[in-house]
């Protein structure tokens, strides 16, 4: 059954990968860099959102990370943050999604003197509010932050030990982001095995713009929960072998042990992980029975959202309905909640959504 829009918005979604620097309305940028005099590109919220997905579509992660310069200058006060946050929320819900992790660099915030405590509370303050305002226009979603250390710096360890102090306050997990190449995760040991011993969930950048090795120090010597991104793992499979794909050690190990694959196919085709959406590796790692998901990335940078990202699959590669259920409950499957509330939105809010459309 061919998937259109009015279907996928309506389908429950759930979100792992989704940066709130990442996903600012060009609107709120406009308004908030007005206010504090921050210079932009481009002076109307047309041309403002077109400059963001330009810039971005440079085939470098390096120049599409610059553009992050005109997000991260407006959200240095609490009350940018939390506005910031609500209308996360607002727009996710308004796409359909029911359960999404939103990943955020605290380290990133603090430039006009804000604590990253502060600045962590000022974020959940719109979650909760932006939670509160979806339940209330019948479109309930429980959003979750993870909280992101910079892979070139070197304050993961302190990031860590904020994401698990918060683990009860909003905070599911820690992810590392940022330019892979010549960063590669061994150098944030410490915060991963920091983690660990602290019984908490973390995932990692890794495998987009850099290949195999970045995955394979990601899950063997950092122990990730799961890939942010982990694209390349399909250079470890020889799809063209005559006796049926092979796969090597690492993907075998990726797919025998259901680690999740947080998969942006816009963002990737941006950054030059992908040469197009038929192309993308989603598609034999979908095939293959890897545990894919589906996600946004960075919803301004690639004029994007979750709708948009399952009706290009779609598109490109015949997905109906049961695919989407497929990628949902692969998501929420994966997600850094505890292990009832994940069944909770399954059994009570996805299975039935789904039903609700066929
Ligand atoms: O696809 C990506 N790969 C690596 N880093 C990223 C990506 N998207 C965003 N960020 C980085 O994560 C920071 C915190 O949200 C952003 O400021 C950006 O620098
Ligand atoms: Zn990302």
């Amino acid at each position: 059954m061919p998937m259109d829009e009015k279907l996928v918005r309506a389908a429950p979604k759930a979100l792992l990968h989704d940066h709130l620097d990442g996903g600012l309305r060009p609107q709120t940028v406009l308004e908030l860099a007005t206010e504090v005099r921050h210079p932009l590109p481009a002076d109307d919220v047309e041309s403002l959102g077109q400059w963001f997905r330009d810039a971005a579509d440079s085939g470098s992660l390096e120049r599409y990370l610059e553009t992050f310069d005109h997000t991260v200058a407006v959200m240095q006060r609490a009350d940018q943050l939390e506005r910031v946050a609500r209308e996360c929320v607002e727009d996710l819900a308004a796409d359909g999604v029911v359960y999404a992790e939103v990943r955020w660099a605290p380290e990133q915030h603090l430039a006009e003197g804000l604590t990253a405590p502060e600045a962590i509370d000022a974020v959940q303050g719109g979650f909760d509010r932006g939670m509160a305002e979806a339940a209330e226009n019948g479109h309930p979603i429980v959003v979750r932050q993870l909280l992101t250390a910079m892979r070139h710096q070197a304050r993961s360890r302190e990031i860590a030990e904020l994401a698990v102090a918060y683990r009860d306050a909003g905070v599911a997990g820690f992810d590392i982001a940022g330019a892979e190449a010549g960063f590669p995760p061994t150098r944030h040991l410490d915060a991963f095995e920091y983690l660990q011993r602290e019984n908490a969930h973390f995932t990692i950048h890794a495998g987009e713009a850099f290949g195999l090795p970045s995955i394979w120090e990601a899950i063997q010597w950092c122990g990730a929960d799961r890939l942010g991104h982990g694209v390349r793992i399909i250079d470890d499979i020889a799809l063209a072998d005559p006796a049926g794909p092979r796969l090597g050690r690492l993907a075998a190990y990726v797919r025998d042990n259901r680690i999740p694959l947080e998969m942006c196919p816009t963002s990737n085709l941006q950054t030059g992980a992908a040469s197009s959406i038929a192309d993308h590796p989603i598609g034999p790692l979908t095939e293959l029975r890897f545990r894919v998901t589906v996600n946004t990335d960075n919803r301004l940078m690639s004029g994007t959202s979750m709708t948009r990202e399952m009706l290009l699959l779609g598109d490109a590669f015949g997905y109906g309905p049961s695919d989407l259920l497929w990628f949902t409950v692969n998501a929420m499957k994966s997600a850094f909640l505890p292990f009832d509330e994940r069944l909770r939105i399954i059994n009570d809010v996805i299975k039935p959504g789904y039903a609700a459309l066929t």
